[in-house]
């Protein structure tokens, strides 16, 4: 077994300020004696399945598609941070820039020519630049191999820009869309290329080996584009030690300074004030307003800035009962009224409402299972693809077709509250479900139990331990991996490979780790190489979004 640790690069970085004391002119007096403050760029290590690190393969993939060298894009930061002369030459107005790609977060990204002469390009972050604008750009911030820009004009709108399929009055200043303008089709063959990227960088073995990666499927579309968030989480400022007299915004982080949108004005400002989100579903768009009017009340005894918590809440109830909702169950309006929408099944009422406190017991309805779980706690959050993927997941599970499902086993790590243990558990006879949080452990237990699944055991404790618990045969097995966004560690890959269970579906919010991982567990470990990638494949969970979940499927080789 190996226990080489994955590496982590040297991206981004910080400034620091340096004190440099002026020497001591012999005289004695050291009131002269006066301090200079420099200012220096400190590179940070960073994951590089975060965006910063994945950002650096971007500019490596752009400095290979034109032949240059990071020597050639270098930017003088002792000089931006120290000089106003040189700062002032960097962060200018550029024009005629075109967008070459996009980065994995969504933004542009643009070579223009570097202010320093000596130098060639300079690589620039462009947000809401799409891979064609031409466009006129403020560059504000620099880092040692790119800058940042905000969008000031579309000079040449790109192939892929239809700016009248824009829905939200915030889109291109606020940071939560990147997509608003691009058609639907269209967004999901960028995310297909978001998967094929983390691939290409992040899992180098497997792309150097010719057919150890399937082609990537077409991404899956949400059922629902608009409309869809089933959680969100609108955040304010205070500022420090002052007393405020006019409500502070409330809403959803501002991206950059950008002025390309000419038919809107929106307030700058750090946090930008939303009254409605168009990817949130409908009652948590009430629940918003409602909380909204509470803050315009109440801001003032707020001391420091906050998060509020919106969660749908789905109660189950049948096509005719009266509609009781316990006193402080959800979000009320101005009168004082629980805010609720109702919808009609074939047999059933769903009845919406908008819960506010995390600890608070919220439900969702998941293609016939009903999930209980804390506000707080993770649940996907776009209801409407669940029942997809859980599909697909589930077919994907299959050991061999012609077994009866006596003999299969499946153990789904990262479990949170059973959503996959729950859902996948009819085609197999046992089912382990393995979470970290005991909260999460005990929703799915209790999900079990109201769904009548009898088959499932569920464990708190953290995935990198689940094996010492686990007494199903491997070869019966399959295993779910569902893990937060920063994936897998190598212990945890360790175990799974020595367990060598019959198959693993691996399914991600980050492709990035999820690539790193699979080109770890086939390369480095132990029984690794016994397998092969069966399939790749993203699914659409946050239209309008940069956003990709992607579900990888390994398989055992067929032994000869
Ligand atoms: C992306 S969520 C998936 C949850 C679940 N599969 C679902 O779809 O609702 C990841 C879950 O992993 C849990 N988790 C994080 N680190 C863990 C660890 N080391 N071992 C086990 N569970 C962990 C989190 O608490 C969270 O519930």
């Amino acid at each position: 077994m190996t226990d080489k640790k994955r590496p982590i690069s040297p991206v981004n970085g910080e400034v620091e300020h340096e004190i440099i004391k002026k020497p001591n002119n012999g005289n004695g007096n050291h009131k002269n004696n006066k301090k200079i403050i420099k200012r220096k760029y400190k590179a940070k290590d960073v994951d590089p399945t975060a965006p910063l690190g994945v950002l650096q393969f971007e500019i490596d993939e752009i400095l290979s598609n034109h032949q240059l060298t990071r020597e050639d894009i270098t930017n003088n930061m002792s000089g931006i941070l120290n000089d106003e002369t040189i700062q002032k030459i960097y962060h200018r107005i550029v024009s005629d820039v075109t967008i070459e790609s996009l980065s994995s977060n969504g933004d542009g990204l643009a070579l223009i020519p570097h202010p320093d002469p000596t130098k060639k390009f300079q690589i620039v972050i462009v947000p809401f630049g799409l891979p064609g604008d031409k466009v006129e750009i403020r560059v504000f911030k620099s880092h040692p191999l790119y800058a940042e820009s905000d969008l000031l004009n579309i000079i040449q709108a790109s192939e892929y820009r239809d700016d009248s399929l824009i829905n939200c009055k915030y889109f291109g200043k606020c940071s939560g869309c990147q997509y608003q303008n691009v058609n639907y089709d269209q967004q999901l063959i960028f995310k297909r290329k978001t998967i094929e990227n983390a691939y290409k960088f992040l899992a180098p073995l497997l792309s150097a080996t010719k057919g150890a990666l399937p082609s990537v499927r077409s991404t899956e579309p949400s059922p629902l584009q608009y409309k869809y968030r089933t959680k969100l989480t609108p955040h304010f400022n205070i500022p420090f030690k002052k007393v405020v007299e006019e409500r502070p915004n409330l809403g959803f982080g501002s991206k950059g300074r950008p002025t390309w949108r000419k038919d809107v004005d929106i307030k700058d400002g750090s946090i930008l004030d939303i009254e409605e989100c168009v990817i949130g579903t409908p009652i948590i768009n009430q629940g918003m307003t409602n909380e909204r009017a509470r803050f315009s009340q109440e801001f003032k005894k707020y001391k420091k800035g906050a998060t509020i918590l919106l969660r749908e809440d789905t109660k189950v109830i049948d096509k005719d009962e009266e509609i009781i909702l316990a006193p402080g169950s959800g979000s009320t309006d101005v009168n004082g009224e629980i805010s609720h929408l109702q919808s009609q099944l074939p047999e059933k009422q769903l009845v919406k409402t908008c819960v506010t406190a995390s600890r608070q017991i919220v439900k969702e309805y998941v293609d016939g299972y009903t999930f209980e779980f804390s506000a707080g706690e993770f649940f996907q959050n776009n209801n409407s693809i669940l029942p997809r993927v859980i599909d697909y997941v589930r077919s994907n599970l299959s050991i061999d077709e012609n077994d009866a499902k006596d003999s299969n086993y499946l153990v789904d790590a990262y479990c949170g509250s059973g959503l996959f243990s729950i859902t996948c558990s009819q085609n197999v006879s046992k089912v382990i479900g393995v979470e970290v949080s005991a909260d999460s452990v005990k929703f799915a237990e209790r999900n079990a139990a109201s769904n009548k699944i009898e088959n499932a055991k569920f464990i708190v404790g953290k995935a990198e331990e689940i094996f010492k618990s686990i007494d199903t045969p491997a070869d019966r097995t399959s295993v779910i991996l569902d893990p937060p966004r920063k994936g897998c560690d190598d212990v945890f890959l360790n175990q799974l490979s020595d367990y060598n269970p019959a198959k693993i579906v691996y399914i991600s919010c980050n492709v990035h780790s999820q690539a790193r991982d699979v080109d770890w567990f086939i390369n480095k470990t132990d029984n690794g190489n016994k397998y092969y990638v069966e399939s790749i494949k993203g699914f659409d969970f946050f239209p309008q979004t940069h956003h990709v979940e992607s579900v990888a499927v390994l398989a055992l080789k067929k032994q000869d």
